[in-house]
């Protein structure tokens, strides 16, 4: 049991990483896989709104692929998939907005102003935040070629302008991101949500990403729990991916990493947001849980 005196000592242990974060921003990428039970997302939030009241700037970039998939399905469409990113023809990308922008944001944002904080929900779109040109992925073919594979409204950030995400900031206020870009012609970019806040967490200068998800972390062996690599250094990744261990939904995990990493941002980290408060965990004591990926 827990004496108060117990309590007390957790409260003073949090002092150096409330101290150390003061002022700073923190960048969360909320992923699809992440958002399971109402009592996790009220947990993610409540760490969200804590982190802000002790002076940090907490942004949150959110995915929701399988909303995405599942409305789909709904309609009798099938998702494909290449490198972990959605293949988005016209009618995909019109679903993801309507999923991302007109439910899974707006549920973010009441939820975090129910528990007291302030949220404000924006798109890439919002003040010209994400501007993106199309994507191609290059994949392998069975002969062991390399080739550009089309797909679709599948965008790369080009340019980050993140003017309007600061000013909510200073308005006291977290900023929601749902990861739809604009594109030269106006038309809307679907971007993988890892993608967008590597890229935000670059623009904002930020101290810290976290990615949350529905595993550990990296695992050196997926079908073993005890495998977890609780840090890695950028340079390793890339073998990992050749050798198959990184794969799917993990590499744009990690690509967000590598790129948030070459553009300043001190740490990344991939948490499994399965875990109640890992946010918590991993800010306000030096237990350090997931995956850290640092330079
Ligand atoms: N080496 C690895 N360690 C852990 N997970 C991995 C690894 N390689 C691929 N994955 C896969 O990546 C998935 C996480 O990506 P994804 O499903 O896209 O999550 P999210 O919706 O949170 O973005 C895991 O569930 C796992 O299946
Ligand atoms: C291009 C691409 O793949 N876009 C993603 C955007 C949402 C997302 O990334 O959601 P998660 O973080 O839950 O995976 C998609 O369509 O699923």
């Amino acid at each position: 049991m827990t004496t108060a005196q117990d309590r007390a000592k957790i409260l003073v242990e949090a002092l150096p990483y409330i101290k150390k974060f003061y002022g700073k921003t923190i960048v969360v990428k909320y992923g699809g896989h992440a958002m399971l039970s109402q009592d996790l997302k009220e947990a993610v939030f409540t760490d969200m709104v804590l982190m802000k009241y002790v002076g940090m700037h907490p942004v949150i970039v959110h995915g929701g692929g399988p909303d995405i998939t599942a409305m789909l399905q709904r309609i009798g469409k099938r998702s494909h998939f290449v490198g972990g990113l959605r293949v988005t023809d016209r009618e995909t990308m019109e679903i993801a907005e309507m999923v991302l922008i007109g439910k899974i944001n707006k549920e973010i944002v009441a939820q975090i102003n129910r528990i007291g904080g302030r949220a404000v929900g924006l798109s890439g779109q919002d003040d010209g935040l994400f501007e993106a040109v199309k994507k191609y992925r290059i994949v392998r073919t069975p002969e062991g070629a390399e080739e550009l594979a089309d797909i679709g409204f599948v965008g790369d950030i080009s340019k980050v302008n993140p003017e309007i995400v600061t000013a909510i900031i200073e308005r006291g206020c977290i900023p929601v991101v749902s990861p739809v870009a604009v594109g030269a012609g106006g038309e809307s970019y679907n971007i993988n949500a890892d993608h967008a806040a590597g890229r935000l967490a670059a623009a904002l200068g930020s101290d810290k990403l976290i990615i949350l998800t529905d595993v550990e972390g990296i695992m050196a062996d997926r079908s073993d729990p005890s495998s977890l690599i609780s840090s890695i250094r950028a340079d390793e990744i890339a073998l990992l991916i050749e050798k198959g261990v990184i794969d799917g939904g993990m590499i744009p995990k990690v690509e967000c990493c590598l790129d948030a990493l070459a553009s300043g941002v001190q740490t990344t980290h991939i948490l499994d947001g399965r875990v109640p408060h890992s946010i918590l965990l991993e800010v306000f004591t030096d237990k350090g849980i997931g995956t850290m990926v640092e330079k």
